[in-house]
């Protein structure tokens, strides 16, 4: 300690750390003039974090002070506030957010991750692609393994497996007199059946946490560097030259490259076909150069455009990381908002057994799950309190004026959404606060402007697995409910962002979320 001091201290380090301050200093000033000449409103800067209200990061979760500077510009369309020296915009106005999100799409294409450009596994995670080409074919070549048709059929078994060990572990808590942790559950049921049903791989998270488990974790895992790292690349993206420092570190890439090569060789050499997204990426491998050719079967595939071992990393990654995290906290919060609203519970539960009975099934099958209304508005308005990404972002590519306005992006900019305060403004949704899953009943679509129901993204970079991650959680819900009633044991109010935990860049609740679970006497 002494000596630590004593360095920092010391004349070169404290000079060193002068001169940092008064070049960041100077930049900052610069800055603010040039944003002072721009028409676009800007609220006061502060010298540092950028805005005064940044300072609540220190103690929340980076949605509260991004909520309070909505809040306090209710009346402009847009408004530009400091994130440290960089200016970012934040878009209100619903035909401004359908101009720049949707149709100057082509100007806004980044969404401000920028991986490295010559990085090609990096650049074919579709959701923090930067390169069009790349993205375009991630996009496609996920497709085929959104079809919730598909999940009606032959998938079903894959799916039981984690509904039966879902049942088996809560019954054993119950059994002990415990409380259930929400988030464990909800977690290890989606985990698990994302990896069965799109990489065949069967972990069971239950009894022990595999690799592809610790992945999503390493990459999801709350800590301070992470949420650091995340803003000074947002801030600063020609940082990811340094490795520590990246969303998705080498060490990530590798491991996933190793199960990617594995099992595309396993499957080639023993001819197993599993009918899942690794099947469908091996359908689409190409003539690619020697780099691929252990992973290239260049006998059987004549498609010279297709897929490189590296495309094929990045698409498999991209499942990992967008598919996991957002459909398990919808899980999380859907179990939450219904532990507090126990008349939707039982409601919800007379739906699936009436389904049940009709199609005469004793499963909560796809085929039960996709004609449970109730149960996706309440999933829907779940999502809409609490949207998994509160805030969305994209970068300008070039210079231009928002048709039909007098506001001039300029190349670099960069412009933020706020789906948590969008969702919570009252002129959008009546009693915003309020959970009112009929909200989004056909009947009722005129108490919520749903234009600004933001939850699964907007224009051409709109979420394209949200239906499938809908489903889960409505299997999950549907499983749980069919089965018991849940009381709030840890929370027993309505959370809001001052509840999420400050180390996450998506909506996450910090600390423990525990709920009773009580069995209902006969499931019909
Ligand atoms: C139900 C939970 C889910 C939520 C709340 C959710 C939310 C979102 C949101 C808000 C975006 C837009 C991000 C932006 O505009 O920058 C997005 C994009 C994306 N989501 Fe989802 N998502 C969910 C489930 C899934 C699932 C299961 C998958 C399956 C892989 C998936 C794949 C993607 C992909 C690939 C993108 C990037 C789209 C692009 O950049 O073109 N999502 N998601």
């Amino acid at each position: 300690m002494a000596f630590f001091l004593k360095l920092i201290l010391s004349p070169p380090v404290l000079l060193f750390f002068v001169l940092c301050f008064v070049i960041y200093y100077l930049v900052y000033v610069r800055q603010v003039q040039r944003w002072k000449l721009s028409n676009i409103p800007v609220t006061q800067p502060f010298f540092l974090l950028g805005h005064r209200h940044m300072f609540k990061i220190f103690s929340n979760s980076a949605v509260v002070p991004l909520d309070y500077i909505y809040r306090e510009n209710p009346d402009v369309p847009l408004v530009a506030f400091f994130l440290t020296v960089s200016p970012v915009i934040l878009l209100k106005d619903p035909s401004l957010i359908r101009k720049v999100y949707g149709k100057s799409f082509d100007k806004m294409f980044a969404n401000g991750f920028f991986p490295p450009e010559k990085e090609v596994a990096y650049q074919s995670i579709v959701p923090i692609s930067s390169d069009r080409d790349l993205w375009k074919v991630g996009r496609n070549s996920l497709a085929a393994s959104f079809s919730t048709a598909k999940l009606e059929s032959s998938e079903f078994g894959k799916f039981k497996k984690q509904v039966d060990r879902l049942w088996h572990h809560t019954a054993k808590s119950v059994q002990l007199g415990k409380p259930v942790n929400g988030k464990e559950a909800a977690h290890n049921f989606i985990v698990d059946s994302v990896n069965l049903h799109t990489f065949g791989v069967d972990e069971n998270s239950w009894e022990e946490k595999g690799s592809l488990y610790q992945l999503v974790d390493s990459v999801f895992g709350l800590t301070y560097q992470r949420l650091a790292s995340f803003f000074v690349l947002t801030l600063f993206p020609f940082l990811q030259a340094f490795d520590p420092l990246r969303f998705m570190r080498h060490d990530h890439i590798d491991s996933v490259t190793k199960f990617v090569t594995e099992k595309v060789q396993e499957r080639d050499q023993l001819e197993i076909r599993n009918d899942d997204y690794i099947d469908r990426l091996m359908s689409l491998r190409g003539k690619t150069g020697s780099e691929e050719a252990a992973l290239t079967n260049l006998d059987t595939n004549e498609n010279p455009a297709g897929l490189g071992v590296k495309e094929m990393v990045g698409h498999t990654l991209t499942w990992l990381l967008a598919g996991t995290d957002t459909s398990s906290q919808l899980c999380l919060f859907a179990t939450h908002l219904l532990s507090l609203h126990p008349e939707y519970q039982d409601r919800i539960r007379a739906e699936v057994n009436g389904v049940m009975r009709k199609l005469n099934t004793s499963e909560i099958t796809f085929q039960v799950v996709h004609q449970l209304q109730l149960t996706e508005y309440c999933l829907l308005e779940t999502s809409r309190l609490y949207p998994i990404l509160p805030a969305l972002m994209r970068c300008c590519s070039e210079d231009f004026q928002i048709p039909g306005t007098k506001y001039v992006l300029r190349k670099g900019d960069r412009v933020f959404i706020l789906p948590y305060s969008m969702h919570r403004d009252p002129r959008y949704f009546k009693e915003p606060d309020r959970f009112y899953p009929e909200r989004f009943s056909p009947e009722n679509r005129h108490l919520a402007c749903l234009d600004m129901y933001v939850s699964f993204g907007t224009g051409p970079r709109k979420c394209p697995g949200y239906k499938i991650g809908v489903s889960l959680a409505a299997l999950f819900i549907a499983s749980l409910l069919h089965k018991y009633q849940i009381r709030p044991r840890s929370h027993l109010k309505q959370m809001d962002a001052t509840d999420f935990d400050p180390r996450g860049f998506t909506a996450q609740h910090s600390g423990q979320f525990l709920v009773d679970l009580v069995p209902i006497e006969s499931p019909a």
